[in-house]
């Protein structure tokens, strides 16, 4: 039986979540929460409440179901669907910013990409936030634990040198699921093979640390059945479902930390939080942990009193930690290119008529997954060496030179030089590539409805080009200190110079492999770019990313190591209070982001019951310094 809220013990209703006493409140049953409540929560002694402002969606179709993630954008009963101030650098326009509101957060609703990035990205978050524990040999670990890895492919595939996998790189028995696409269609693979032809390589295993190259994606798709969303939810929530020291409040929407000001400086006591029309507090005896995301998390630290004092006076709100760090923003962009594909080609847009639709979910309910069932088959990483001539890279070397000389403090500096260390290496991974048979309206990047909606009638190939080493680095703010009002985003797109090189050298060198046998002749007319645009013009090229770039929903920085969180992820400045979620992660990587929230979570965890046990012979847990 599909569990659902009346089968899990651990949802509470309010009054029962008030009679509880709890050493760890944990705000956001989001990607890194759950995965922090699950792994706390073994040790019995440990007792753990999560807080979610959303619902709890178990067992929801819509949720499961991997080709339906499109028909949650936009819906307030997934979706905070914010929206950002004008960007500048994309001719002004507002763009949507998806995140999850629900159990789960956003690994609800995202598109189940599984991914981890480069040995030397996580080696330089210990660099940029001088700390020593967050390198690849402090996070790697934590990556095999959350893992369940089914290696099987396709039949058909079977001769494919593109599924690279070494076995000592993933575990078989982890909490979330990981897979290959289940099929993979005819133009799928002429991509791949154009992709050869263009001497581009398959990454050994790009869950190894290395990812440069072009290969196989993995999905966090669970293939035992047919084929399901695995997330948070299955993974962290379910099988944990009855534990009897572990409380789950969904519809809370937490307001603030509440702080009490003592003779060790100021400490976190609980939250402040609405249900129901209704405000509450709770008060933790070991500590707060802000897992709210990307988004809310540096939200409910500025409304709590921790950030940039102008920021706060602004908004209303008394300044007790001046940390104008508080609220960064760094993103993954992302445009890309779409063709028709000729007469026969599968596409998932077929999906979207209502014959087609019947018939697929029928194949899915009668549990032979099918198009339903689909995941994204293949992902890529190139370096900028891989998509620009030597003239090129050193116009983009002086851009960034000249940028560094603007730039008034040291980590922006570091970063900066860390950044052009990456584009002077020839196996960096700066730009990534996922192919799908299926139309994405690259220009509608103000609504995601729009942006992912299938067209009916059309069959449609889109290449997703993303910047996954932004120099551009914007900021999330309160406006006020009401907190339901949501902050102000400035993405910051394309706001750095260099940003729009990167992505018109991205887009030039996919057309140049959608123009490559076998899989050209998969392909009728360019959409978009129309065909009178031509891509290997610089100016052109540009002036198209600007049109059609916008997130490509990896948001992270709002509360950084080494800048807002210590080692530990304690919040600086107070004590009892830290942060487990996108936010803490100081410098981008080139990946999608929910497989370092897993990690980070499993990581925390751990963390956590270190110094629980280390304290436990002198201290009680109350009085833990955490
Ligand atoms: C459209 C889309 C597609 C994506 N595709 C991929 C992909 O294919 N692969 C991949 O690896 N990554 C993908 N991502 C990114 C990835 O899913 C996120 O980076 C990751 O899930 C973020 O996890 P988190 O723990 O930081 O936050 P979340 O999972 O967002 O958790 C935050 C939780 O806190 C809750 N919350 C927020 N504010 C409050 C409050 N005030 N009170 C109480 N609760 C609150 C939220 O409702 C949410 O449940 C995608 C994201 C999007 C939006």
């Amino acid at each position: 039986m599909a569990a659902t809220p009346a089968t899990l013990p651990v949802l509470k209703s309010i009054e029962d979540f008030l009679k509880g006493s709890y050493d760890y409140i944990i705000v956001g049953g989001g990607n890194a929460g759950l995965t922090l409540a699950g792994r706390l929560s073994e040790d019995s002694s440990i007792s753990v409440a999560v807080i979610e402002a959303g619902g709890a969606k178990i067992g929801d179709p819509q949720v499961l179901t991997p080709a339906a993630f499109p028909s949650l954008f936009g819906k307030p009963e997934y979706d905070w669907d914010f929206t950002t101030l004008p960007q500048a650098g994309t001719n002004g326009t507002k763009h949507a910013w998806a995140r999850g509101k629900l159990l789960g957060g956003t690994s609800a609703i995202n598109y189940m990409m599984y991914a981890r990035g480069q040995i030397e990205e996580f080696n330089d978050w210990n660099r940029i936030a001088g700390v020593k524990n967050w390198g690849w040999d402090g996070i790697k670990p934590y990556f095999s634990k959350c893992e369940s890895f089914d290696k099987r492919i396709h039949p058909d595939d079977k001769d494919s040198k593109d599924y690279s996998h070494l076995e000592e790189h993933h575990n078989y028995d982890g909490p979330i699921k990981t897979s290959y696409a289940s099929f993979r269609s005819s133009s799928e693979r002429a991509y791949h093979a154009a992709a050869i032809n263009n001497g581009f390589k398959v990454p050994v295993d790009a869950w190894s640390g290395v990812n440069h190259g072009i290969g196989a994606n993995l999905s966090t798709i669970d293939r035992s059945g047919p084929g399901t969303r695995s997330y948070a939810v299955t993974g962290y929530l379910v099988p944990n479902g009855q534990r009897p020291n572990l409380s789950v409040l969904t519809d809370a929407h937490v307001e603030k930390v509440i702080f009490e000001k003592g003779t060790d400086g100021l400490v976190a006591k609980g939250v402040a939080f609405s249900h129901g029309g209704k405000s509450y507090k709770i008060l933790h005896k070991g500590a707060t942990i802000l897992s709210a995301g990307a988004v809310m998390t540096p939200q409910i630290l500025e409304l709590s009193g921790i950030g940039s004092k102008s920021v706060l006076e602004k908004a209303g709100v008394e300044c007790l930690v001046d940390n104008p760090r508080v609220g960064d923003v760094e993103d993954h962009i992302m445009s890309g290119i779409t063709y028709n594909l000729v007469d026969g080609e599968f596409s998932l847009d077929h999906v979207n008529t209502p014959e087609v639709f019947t018939e697929v979910a029928k194949q899915y309910a009668a549990g032979k997954g099918g198009p339903l069932a689909h995941g994204v088959s293949n992902s890529g990483f190139l370096s900028l060496f891989d998509v620009s001539t030597e003239e090129e890279r050193k116009n983009i070397y002086e851009l960034v030179e000249a940028h560094k000389k603007t730039l008034t403090n040291d980590f922006d500096r570091q970063r900066e030089d860390i950044l052009l260390s990456r584009l002077k290496d020839p196996k960096a991974a700066i730009l990534q590539f996922i192919s799908l048979n299926v139309n994405i309206d690259f220009g509608a990047r103000h609504d995601m409805r729009i942006f992912l909606g299938q067209s009916t009638g059309t069959t449609r190939w889109s290449t997703c080009v993303g910047l996954h080493h932004c120099f551009s680095r914007g900021s999330i703010h309160i406006t006020s200190s009401d907190p339901k009002q949501p902050p102000a985003i400035d993405a910051a797109i394309l706001d750095h110079p260099v940003d729009e090189l990167l992505m018109a050298f991205g887009v030039r060198i996919i057309d140049k492999i959608l123009n490559t046998s076998p899989m050209k002749e998969k392909l009728k007319s360019r959409v978009r770019p129309t065909p009178d645009v031509d891509l290997s013009d610089t100016e052109q090229a540009v002036k198209y990313i600007k049109g059609h770039t916008g997130t490509e929903f990896h948001p992270i920085a709002g509360a950084s190591l080494g800048l807002v969180v210590d080692e530990q992820l304690n919040v600086k400045g107070v004590k009892g209070l830290k942060v487990c979620d996108s936010s803490i992660i100081p410098l981008h990587i080139s990946g999608n982001t929910q497989g370092i929230c897993y990690a980070m979570g499993e990581k925390a965890a751990d963390m956590i019951k270190e110094d629980i046990r280390a304290a436990a012979a002198t201290k009680k847990l109350g009085e833990l310094s955490v």
